[in-house]
């Protein structure tokens, strides 16, 4: 656990960036910072590791104060990525991964490997290992950077802005790697972003803060986006919040009917229960099995959520939604009215918080 007590910190010229800061992150546990630009995000977490020292105020980590710990050995249980990986660029992908193991004087061959095991981990070609960072995609080096941050295991690893240089599409799946390897592994990560949507998929714990580096709400993403603490919470969480707090109400909670078929639609399976789409009643011959399928949406009922089989609801030309297991194979159907039963317990569920 890492906990801020009434931490301060104000730079030379004046600038308050962080301004009384009392939180405790938890330990195995993904706690992201997030706020519009200046408001103290970077500053906070650089306390952590010592690059800042705050002005008043104290962190401690696992209870204890960390001005009692060098700065070489505190690091050396705190792995660091930033934006743009910031490799090493004459040094090659496995050179840089094994940094720190070099500097904690481990043997070429042993940091070598632990390189080569860990590029396997955050979904790197080993084939990579020889290449120098410019021969590397955007998203390949921020996978460089997690890799060289987790080389030693440590504990806590601090992140600023990991995965904003990429575009939208490789930065999604560097998030997605991510949460695959905090299951695996349970860090304590501290994640800092400007992106709330970024913050809400990430963290398990979201602290918001505002300008002048107070701190606005502490809180798990279904809490800030039904109470939002005030009107700069509200504006910074932005549109959809109802739509979006969905996302984390589980899909297996749906009443789901066995038979494939609702008035005036069937949904056809293949040999395997696989679907294939729906089938108007009218119209279809007793023989069509193929003809005439409509496009349709599914939804995993062990794996996704209320969003997800709503949004499956609203691509199917029946209205329902289509449920499959972990092999896609049909697990049943979802009426609008059981989608309207769950919508009211999860609104329900909301409105108590
Ligand atoms: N060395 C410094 N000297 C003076 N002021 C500083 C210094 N470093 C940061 N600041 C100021 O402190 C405030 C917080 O900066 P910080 O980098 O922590 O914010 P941030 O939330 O990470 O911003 P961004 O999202 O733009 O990176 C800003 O007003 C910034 O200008």
């Amino acid at each position: 656990m890492i906990t801020f007590e009434g931490v301060t910190k104000r730079y030379a010229d004046g600038t308050v960036a962080v301004d009384d800061l009392s939180l405790q992150v938890p330990t195995g546990s993904i706690t992201v910072f997030v706020g519009p630009s200046g408001c103290g995000k970077t500053t906070s977490l650089r306390m952590i590791n010592r690059m800042i020292d705050p002005t008043s105020g104290r962190i401690l980590l696992d209870e204890q104060d960390i001005r009692q710990i060098d700065p070489p050995t505190l690091r050396r249980g705190i792995g660091y990525v930033i934006q743009q990986a910031g490799l090493f660029p004459h040094r090659k992908i496995v050179d840089n991964i094994a940094t720190v193991p070099y500097l904690l004087g481990w043997d070429r061959k042993k940091a070598r490997g632990r390189a080569m095991e860990l590029m396997e981990r955050v979904g790197l070609d080993p084939k990579m290992a020889g290449r120098y960072p410019f021969q590397l995609s955007g998203g390949q080096q921020q996978r460089v950077g997690v890799a060289r941050a987790l080389a030693a295991d440590p504990p806590v690893l601090l992140m600023d802005e990991p995965f904003s240089a990429v575009d939208p599409v490789v930065r999604a799946s560097l998030q997605e790697e991510l949460l695959r390897l905090q299951g695996e592994l349970h860090k304590t990560i501290v994640f800092v972003t400007h992106d709330i949507d970024e913050a809400i998929k990430l963290g398990d714990t979201v602290a918001v803060l505002r300008v002048g580096g107070k701190l606005a709400q502490f809180a798990d993403p279904p809490t800030l986006l039904t109470e939002p603490a005030d009107d700069f919470v509200e504006g910074f969480l932005g549109k959809d919040r109802g739509i979006r707090r969905l996302s984390f109400v589980p899909a297996g909670d749906l009443e789901v009917r066995e038979e494939p078929a609702v008035p005036g639609w069937t949904v056809v399976l293949d040999a395997d229960r696989h679907p294939l789409g729906w089938r108007p009643d009218a119209g279809a011959g007793p023989d069509a099995q193929t003809d005439g399928l409509q496009p349709f949406g599914t939804f995993d009922l062990g794996k996704d959520s209320l969003r997800t089989a709503l949004d499956a609801a609203l691509l199917a030309p029946s209205g329902c939604a289509i449920a499959v297991d972990g092999e896609g194979r049909f697990a049943g159907i979802v009426t609008r009215e059981a989608l309207d039963r769950a919508l009211a317990r999860a609104s329900g569920v909301a409105a108590r918080g």
